[in-house]
């Protein structure tokens, strides 16, 4: 390597530097000037990773100005080298090497490989496996399911693959309180933002909830949303938050103070929106809350719609109603229709339930049967319901098909526990007190103080109400028999709790926090987590109804309710703070209420009439609604003969209600909700995709050929750090003191300090991503050995690629994942890639340097380019039964899709007619792409068999 100022050399390391030109060479250094990126390099003159620019006759090159030749003829005059060629109007040019042009890049194999920038044979197998890996993730069934730090609960990911894999989804999300609605969307939103078909998300929550969902979102999804809140609007007062990232989080009370930011909000363009805790959006025939309006204008421009909420009828059926109608205002556009048609779902049910059966179908229900799918033409599935053999596939299908047509099924889901199975028991501990008689006026109120008289009581010589009331006596003796357990106390007012913080402070010495609605958002999430810290943290966490919303307190399992809520919706969610997915042990309430008092009556109420405290009970807020004339004249003054009289009534709609549901709506919602075979598939087809391709071995290729040092954690577990001569400055997601990972779900789950690397994590995506875009590998000479192949031949492997670049959101590596054709062509330009395989082909562990690799391309560059022509060749030979193949798969699939879509809407309008419209375009559009599909060489290797 002799260095002369003026010459053009090229960095292997960085070629994204672009052309360099050598500045001045002093002793043992040299100086390269990288224009194109403004950047200036000293290398030691022996061992630089740099490669001269040399181009062959027939070469184009570009100048400085813009204009370019065909080399001609090279000449070299002392150490430089001049170009002479024609240009594109045929004129005679000359062209100096230091005027070509600085942006020149060496990206592509041929021309790395002739340039000589020949890579470590390393990376060229790395590069070869990230090819192959890619393919596969494209074309999985369970792409985007499998990265997220969760454990793979059946009816999350059942919901999640049915949401996600439909263009524009607009659902309500509904499980029971704590059954995981957050961990759904954010699998949703996963999903669609990977293999994007969505970009921009707006996700509108409950200002409690802003930090729990920020952390929710990064920790077990990776998903960086930014926070718009009063700084935001605060710091760039004129300027619209909402276009500056793509996924935002706001508080939905935020929009209602500024009317301003909810036109900033709609001005911004979003492809999905979420809002948590939905049943705040309030709506009658009579008034529509301001909080409704404005979504629903952000719902008519926004194309998908996620809703969630775990108690969808808390203000009535009419507003459950109306958020439907949000999601889609074409279908449910009238309210006495909607009520109509939840009573036909009974005989639906019923009939499912047979099919569900293993008793023979009597004539009449096959005659039923027939009625309901005679828009299907499912005659050669119903003459098959009763065959020992092939019934229970039958009935499968037609089940499918059955739930598929009928119902809500397909804009609501709603599992609950009972059908989920496997979660703890309630038990109940009651407290009556006796009632101090200076609390006895405000228990006898009207208003709502007679729920909650201590905020009524007025001082009695300066002494505060909780020196008086025996609750609180009788609280802190339930928490010092539970020294040393975490223990949720709710009471409806902030100012009970904060003052019945520092009484139990006061009176017990315990460690305790308040958490109430007059606290800052960041100071209520300092003392939930005060609460949640294991070792050191709080003992007891008191807190305001706005506590018993969306928080996750399930490390704790004793509960204090200090008093009851009215509405039994609110009690649910108060007993869902604990009840939730990873709770392990029994949950115990505690209740205390004021003997003889509406707190008595209420207590009775619930434990007698509803039997709300030992299981969510559905029925409740229908109950009450019809009994509440009863229940308020109990509240103000019980008599006990009208009381067991109304607690009668309220077991008898109960459980007729109930009955109710399950023979209707409810049934065909559980089974539309999570179909457990499909859900079981999803779970063991993602368990399957995890072990078959573990992605450590992978993972390590990487690391060795980058350059990351590897140490051993523990079992599954390892430490990474930059090594000291990495290939690139910096590696996807690696902090500059290192990380520790894991690969192991369950301890993902257990240790959050740790990244959970999975096929689709972001070091795992970010390192393919780098790996395909940088010329990394994609050009290098081996020495090999291989049984049938005599020594010292010379081969060519060219890997090529049927690419086809098409929008993001049609997916078309659904159908034509990235398609790598392997050749290998041998001296006597025939292809023997089929006889032998890449993994055949074994290292000699005689490694080439580069100088020696570049001087054979050099010697062979005539015979090397006749052989890359011959593999161009047999590739596109191959090419059209690829494409066709694809075209064949996409049609199939979208093809069924479309069809079932089609019947769907004759018998259930929940099917819009724009998604349909969306897919037939989808289908035209996708068979253009797969069309227009092109080759592309990505790889070459040279073979020297020894
Ligand atoms: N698949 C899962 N893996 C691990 N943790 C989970 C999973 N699903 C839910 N959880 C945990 O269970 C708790 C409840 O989940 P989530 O908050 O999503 O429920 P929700 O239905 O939204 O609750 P709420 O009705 O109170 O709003 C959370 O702490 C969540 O992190």
């Amino acid at each position: 390597m002799r260095f002369v100022p003026g010459q053009r050399w090229i960095s292997d390391t960085e070629p994204e530097l672009g052309l360099g030109t050598v500045l001045s060479v002093e002793g043992n250094r040299v100086t390269l000037l990288f224009i194109a990126a403004e950047e200036r390099r000293i290398y030691a003159q022996g061992n630089s990773p740099l490669t001269r620019v040399r181009f062959a006759v027939a070469d184009t090159v570009e100048s400085v100005d813009g204009w370019r030749i065909q080399v001609s003829s090279v000449v070299e005059k002392e150490g430089l080298l001049e170009y002479r060629g024609r240009d594109e109007d045929g004129i005679e040019r000359t062209l100096e090497e230091l005027d070509i042009s600085h942006f020149l890049q060496f990206n592509k194999p041929q021309d790395r490989l002739f340039t000589g920038q020949i890579d470590d044979a390393k990376l060229y197998a790395l590069r070869y496996a990230t090819l192959l890996h890619q393919g596969r993730i494209d074309r999985s069934p369970v792409r985007g399911l499998v990265g997220p730090r969760t454990s793979l609960i059946p009816h999350q990911l059942y919901i999640a693959h049915e949401v996600a894999t439909r263009h524009a989804p607009r659902v309500l999300l509904a499980d029971e309180v704590g059954l995981g609605k957050t961990i759904e969307a954010g699998l949703i939103l996963h999903h669609q933002l990977l293999t994007g078909r969505i970009r921009r998300v707006l996700v509108v929550v409950p200002e409690p909830l802003l930090h729990q969902w920020l952390v929710e979102m990064m920790r077990r999804f990776n998903l960086r949303f930014s926070l718009v809140d009063e700084d935001a609007w605060e710091e760039e007062p004129n300027a619209n938050p909402f276009l500056e990232h793509d996924l935002v989080l706001c508080a939905l009370g935020a929009f209602m103070r500024e009317p301003q930011r909810q036109r900033q909000a709609l001005a911004a363009p979003w492809d999905t929106m979420v809002v948590d805790e939905a049943h705040h959006l309030e709506w009658s025939s009579a008034h529509a809350s301001p909080e409704y309006v404005f979504v629903e204008q952000l719902s008519r421009a926004i194309p998908s719609v996620l809703l969630l909420t775990a108690t969808p009828e808390q203000l009535g059926k009419a507003a459950h109603f109306a958020r439907l109608r949000l999601l889609d205002p074409d279908r449910f556009h009238d309210y006495e229709q909607f009520l109509q048609e939840e009573k036909l779902y009974e005989p639906l049910a019923h009939l499912i339930d047979h099919l569900l059966g293993e008793q023979p179908l009597s004539p009449e229900v096959l005659g039923q049967l027939k009625d309901l799918a005679a828009q299907d033409k499912a005659e050669e599935l119903l003459s098959r319901l009763n065959d020992a053999e092939d019934g229970p596939a039958a009935r499968e299908r037609l089940l499918r098909l059955l739930l598929d047509r009928h119902g809500t099924g397909r804009i609501l889901f709603r599992n609950t526990r009972a059908a989920v199975h496997g979660f703890p028991e309630r038990v109940l501990h009651a407290y009556p007190v006796a009632c101090p008689s200076d609390f006895a006026a405000a228990a006898a109120t009207t208003g709502e103080a007679r729920l909650h008289p201590e905020t009524a009581v007025p001082r009695i010589d300066g002494e505060i109400w909780w020196r008086r009331d025996p609750r609180v006596e009788r609280l802190a003796e339930i928490l010092k028999t539970l020294k040393g357990q975490k223990v949720l106390v709710i009471c409806a007012a902030d100012k009970t709790a904060l003052e019945l913080e520092e009484a139990l402070r006061v009176r017990t010495g315990l460690g305790t926090v308040v958490f109430h609605a007059g606290m800052s958002i960041i100071a209520r999430d300092r003392a939930a987590a005060w609460f949640a810290d294991a070792d050191q943290g709080a003992q007891v966490l008191v807190c305001s109804e706005i506590g018993s919303e969306g928080r996750n307190f399930q490390f704790a399992h004793h509960m204090v309710l200090f008093d009851l809520p009215y509405n039994p919706d609110l009690l649910e969610q108060r007993i869902g703070r604990l009840d939730r997915i990873g709770q392990r042990e029994n949950i115990q309430i505690h209740v205390l209420y004021l003997e003889d008092t509406a707190q008595s009556v209420l207590f009775q109420w619930y434990r007698d009439g509803l039997d709300a405290f030992s299981r969510p009970c559905p029925a409740a807020l229908a109950v009450l609604q019809q009994l509440a004339p009863q229940l308020d004249e109990q509240l103000q003054k019980a008599d006990p003969a009208g009381m067991q009289r109304l607690l009668e009534q309220a077991r008898q709609l109960t459980e007729k209600i109930l009955r109710d549901l399950h023979e209707g709506r409810d049934r065909l919602l559980e089974l539309n909700s999570c179909r457990l075979n499909d859900a079981k598939r999803l779970v063991s087809a993602i368990d399957e995709f995890e072990q078959e391709h573990g992605v450590w071995d992978y993972l390590e290729q990487v690391f060795d050929g980058y350059g990351v040092n590897v140490e051993e954690h523990s079992d599954d577990c390892y430490i990474l750090t930059p090594g000291e001569n990495m290939l690139i400055p910096h590696f996807p997601e690696l902090l500059d003191d290192g990380v520790t990972v894991t690969l192991n779900r369950d301890i993902a789950l257990a240790r959050e300090d740790m990244l959970f690397l999975t096929w689709e994590h972001p070091m795992v995506s970010g390192a393919a991503d780098l790996i395909l875009t940088s010329g990394h590998g994609n050009a290098t000479v081996s020495m090999l050995y291989h049984p049938n192949l005599e020594d010292g031949q010379l081969l060519l492997e060219a890997v090529f690629l049927l690419e086809c670049s098409a929008p993001k959101q049609l997916q078309i590596g659904r159908f034509l994942p990235q398609t790598l054709v392997r050749t290998l062509i041998d001296g006597n330009l025939r292809d023997v890639a089929a006889e032998i395989p890449f993994d055949s082909l074994h290292d000699s562990g005689q490694p080439i340097d580069r100088v020696h690799a570049a001087a054979l391309v050099r010697s062979q560059q005539k015979v090397l380019a006749r052989m890359l022509q011959t593999a161009e060749k047999v590739a596109q030979k191959q090419a059209p039964a690829l494409v066709a193949e694809a075209g064949k798969e996409m049609l199939d699939t979208l093809g069924a899709e479309l069809k079932r879509l089609n019947a769907l809407k004759k018998v259930n309008p929940a099917v819009r007619a724009e998604e349909i419209e969306q897919l037939r375009q989808t289908i035209i559009d996708s068979h253009g792409y797969i069309q227009s599909a092109q080759l592309r060489l990505d790889a070459v290797r040279v073979v020297l068999t020894v």
